[in-house]
């Protein structure tokens, strides 16, 4: 197709609706973020702020470590405790440490980035160590990330300025429906680097490379969407274009510098030390700046300038001082210099720089275009944020899938009116099949995991390769066959039995959902349950690593997390949230579903997205632990009870009441 005047579709949004459509979103946003912060007037209380997970009060530093370029890690855990209270922090977020009971607005003994987390502890880098204070019990406070807000309203800014200058000034008619996409009359021809390519990535390989503007590889889960947007980025280089590569999480940046790096190509990641995978920090722009001439100048002119301090201090004569402080300064300037040419030097000679999609905000690049910006993961980043890497090139491509969860927004308003509804969306609405490649084939499930997928979202376009259309748990190594390992789908229903009936002589708890302080919702029966299930695997020999428990509701993680932490055998099970699981996959999937009530209410379980990646996380099992009464009272959510009965296993909890 040629490009030429659109006739806008209804579906287009125009540029000047964006904008005042947004902006106050943004704010929205912000504003939400700031009062779930605890240095909001709301929050003045220790206590509450920890309900809300902002803060975790009563820590420990229990190691601490040099690293990361000269960071200081510190490791906390809990004063009370295995398990870390239930908290709201991730990894990368912004934090303060404060002696425990220091009164809320005093000053803090250093700020840091959360490193690592576990649910025993938390790991956070820090600058400089926090001088004393450490042996006595501290906390930790969330802080409001303000700069990304500044940045995507400046983004706005721009944009709005941008239709007449910028590299971009040609892509952003195009992304609005003022004009139509266009691509090279023939499909590019190319030699893959990845031999393995199947036909659907090399399809989409091709049609990306004759796009002049736009172009969206939709992947399913497992289809290899990174791979196949590694294999672009190669073509790319080949060609000669310089590459801008964004996600919206720092680990999805990471996978692509880890997929790329073993090939031939000048890359540079930029970003925190302490955001980025250890296994890509020799391509982190502070490690590269290190290895350059002008760095190396730098260093001799520090020397140089330590040694002329050490001479004025001893020098009394007043010219001879005066003559040293003006040598001194002229010194300092090239020192400066010399590392700004550093820094431009590794940014100019990249072919590929790979930073987050606020990272790409970042002063170093103030002055650089790009001939393509990529954006993987598009489909989980705000329409605003993806913004601020487009406005640096004149072409994009966007690789996502708008049938998982979109990006998570804190303000209920904001994403009533829109805030969520990502620029992957809103252009596969806009130019549908025109401008996009949908991979079908995936490298991840057993078939009949995938096939409830396919069919429910994908219009059964979706196969399962070879290599694991028939892989099942058993075959794993060291893992015995039993009833349990040799089931592809099982259904453990909860509905009609309450705890107590079965399990009278030990805990009292029933399979009723409750709610918790934050008013999410838990199910202490079935969360028994699901580790029972997990600990039969186990003992079957399945590692307690190859398998995950998730569920839609935070109270019911944290639940899971106190009950595990008793159990030895599985140390190594990794909980989580549906959410906080996209993009991850284990052998094997344990789900708890949660919702119990005599209303048949199923809440946010209904949202198809949810339940898409919770399903397509497991490659050769997937148990759905669930009261199949309740859940069965949404439509879509029983043809998924129909499908794992029909085809699969289907248990009662009582089988489970001895474990
Ligand atoms: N053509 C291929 N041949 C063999 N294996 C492949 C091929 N393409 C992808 N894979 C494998 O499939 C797995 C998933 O690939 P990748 O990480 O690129 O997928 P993704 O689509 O980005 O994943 P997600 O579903 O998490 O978004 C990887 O183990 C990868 O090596």
């Amino acid at each position: 197709m040629e490009g030429g005047k659109s006739k806008k579709k209804s579906t287009a949004v125009s540029l000047q609706q964006f904008i005042s459509v947004v902006s106050p979103l943004i704010d929205m946003e912000k504003e939400a973020e700031i009062t779930a912060s605890i240095s909001s007037g709301s929050s003045r209380n220790l206590d509450a702020a920890q309900k809300r997970g902002s803060v975790i009060l009563n820590l420990k530093c229990v190691d601490a470590q040099t690293g990361l370029m000269g960071k200081t890690l510190l490791e906390f855990q809990s004063n009370k405790g295995d398990v870390l209270p239930a908290h709201k922090f991730g990894t990368h977020d912004v934090v303060v440490l404060k002696p425990n009971k220091a009164d809320i607005g005093s000053p803090s003994l250093g700020q840091g980035v959360v490193y690592r987390l576990k649910d025993s502890s938390i790991t956070v880098a820090f600058d400089d160590v926090p001088e004393e204070g450490l042996n006595s019990p501290l906390r930790l406070e969330k802080v409001a990330n303000e700069v990304t807000y500044r940045r995507m309203k400046d983004a706005l800014r721009q944009l709005s300025q941008g239709v007449q200058k910028g590299p971009a000034s040609d892509l952003i008619p195009v992304l609005f429906g003022e004009r139509l996409p266009s691509f090279a009359k023939k499909d590019t021809a190319f030699t893959p680097f990845n031999s393995s390519l199947d036909h659907s990535q090399k399809d989409a390989i091709s049609k990306a490379l004759s796009s002049k503007d736009v172009f969206l590889l939709h992947g399913p889960p497992g289809t290899g969407k990174t791979t196949t947007v590694v294999e672009i980025i190669l073509q790319e280089v080949k060609r000669g274009s310089k590459i801008l590569a964004c996600a919206a999480s720092n680990i999805a940046v990471d996978n692509i510098v880890e997929k790329l790096s073993s090939h031939r190509v000048k890359l540079v990641r930029l970003g925190h030390p302490a955001r980025l995978l250890p296994q890509v920090l020799d391509s982190a722009l502070d490690a590269q700046v290190l290895k350059g001439d002008n760095s190396a100048l730098a260093n001799d002119i520090r020397k140089e300038m330590k040694a002329l301090n050490g001479k004025l201090l001893k020098t009394k004569d007043k010219n001879t001082r005066r003559d040293i402080r003006k040598e001194l300064k002229a010194l300092s300037k090239e020192e400066h210099k010399r590392q700004q040419l550093a820094v431009t030097d590794v940014i100019k000679n990249a072919d590929v720089i790979l930073t987050t999609l606020t990272g790409a905000f970042s002063h170093q690049l103030e002055n650089t275009s790009f001939d393509l910006v990529v954006i993987d993961e598009a489909a989980q980043a705000l329409e605003i944020a993806c913004w601020i890497a487009l406005l640096k090139g004149s072409r994009c491509i966007l690789a996502g899938d708008h049938l998982q969860l979109p990006p998570t927004i804190q303000s209920v308003e904001a994403e009533k009116k829109g805030l969520g509804r990502t620029l992957f969306e809103r252009l596969a609405d806009l130019y549908g099949d025109e401008i996009t490649s949908m991979l079908t084939v995936q490298y991840r499930m057993h078939e009949q995991i995938m096939e409830w997928s396919s069919k429910e979202l994908y219009q059964s376009k979706i196969k399962a390769h070879p290599s694991v259309a028939v892989h099942m748990l058993c075959e794993l190594e060291d893992v015995k066959s039993s009833s349990s390992t040799e089931s592809t789908l099982i259904l453990i229903d909860i509905a009609g039995y309450s705890f107590h009936e079965f399990l009278s002589a030990r805990v009292l708890c029933d399979m009723e959902e409750k709610k918790d302080d934050e008013d999410s919702t838990m199910n202490e029966g079935e969360a028994e349950v699901a580790l029972a299930h997990a600990k039969r695997l186990v003992l079957s020999g399945v590692s307690a690593s190859d398998i995950g428990i998730i569920t839609p509701y935070a109270a019911q993680v944290q639940l899971l997390k106190m009950m595990k932490s008793k159990e030895d055998k599985l140390k190594d099970l990794e909980i989580s949230t549906v959410d906080g699981f996209q993009g991850r996959e284990k052998e094997a999937i344990i789900i708890s579903m949660v919702r119990s009530n005599p209303k048949k209410e199923v809440g946010f379980l209904s949202d198809h997205r949810r339940m898409n990646v919770a399903v397509t996380r497991a490659r050769r099992q997937c148990c759905l632990v669930c009261d199949t009464e309740t859940v069965s009272g949404d439509k879509f959510l029983k043809r998924l009870i129909e499908y794992f009965e029909e085809h699969g296993e289907y248990l009662s909890a009582s089988e489970y009441q001895d474990e």
